[in-house]
């Protein structure tokens, strides 16, 4: 089980989820309550090893923005939630980066194709609002031998159930593993990719 925890702004929180077993890392590089600078992004990255994917998220933003900023903060991974066509994934891959592509799961059917990202994230209504949804619905979608994260509303108690449920490849936690908006909880980030990987 591939595990990716978003979201993150503190070195101790970052420290969390590498020593924790993370696969991701997510730095939110758009309008949010967890909004970091690529400056700050600099100075975090460090604290992550090569193994581990640094990734910069996004909302809106076209994709060649995302890219630039992306590549100030020293990424090599963006994560481009909103509507993407298959010009944005070669946007990124002509810059030699990675692409997570996020849709929700009220997205219509030609928006779960496969378009070539690298790692296609299925989302609640609102990315990182901890709202979670009808995990199971998403086996109606045929993603069947694709790389794909479950998204929205995990948190340690769940996502044992929710990644079965679904048959989830990966899956991505921000809100549950916080124990404010936009202030991570240690301890449950911890117990978070432990449930995930058990
Ligand atoms: O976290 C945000 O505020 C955010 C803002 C804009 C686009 C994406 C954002 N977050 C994405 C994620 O953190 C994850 O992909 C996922 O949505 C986390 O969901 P949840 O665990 O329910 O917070």
């Amino acid at each position: 089980m591939f595990v990716k925890v978003c979201g993150l702004s503190t070195p101790e929180s970052v420290q969390e989820a590498v020593d924790a077993g993370a696969d991701a890392v997510g730095f939110v590089l758009t309008a949010s309550p967890r909004e970091v600078s690529p400056e700050q992004v600099r100075i975090l990255l460090p604290l992550v090893p090569s193994t581990v994917n640094a990734v910069g998220v996004f909302r809106h933003e076209p994709a060649a923005d995302a890219v630039a900023t992306a590549r100030a903060a020293g990424l090599e991974w963006v994560q481009l939630h909103g509507h993407r066509t298959a010009d944005d994934v070669k946007t990124v891959h002509d810059a030699g980066m990675h692409l997570i592509r996020a849709v929700t799961m009220g997205a219509t059917q030609d928006e779960f194709a496969d378009l070539g990202e690298d790692v296609f994230l299925i989302d609640a209504a609102v990315p990182g609002s901890g709202e979670s949804w009808d995990y199971s619905s998403v086996r109606e979608k045929g993603l069947d031998g694709r790389e794909w994260l479950l998204a929205g509303g995990l948190e340690p108690g769940n996502v044992a159930f929710a990644a079965s449920a679904a048959g989830a490849w990966g899956v991505d936690v921000s809100s549950g593993v916080e124990a404010s908006r936009g202030v991570k909880d240690l301890a449950k980030i911890r117990a978070f990719v432990e449930a995930a990987k058990a």
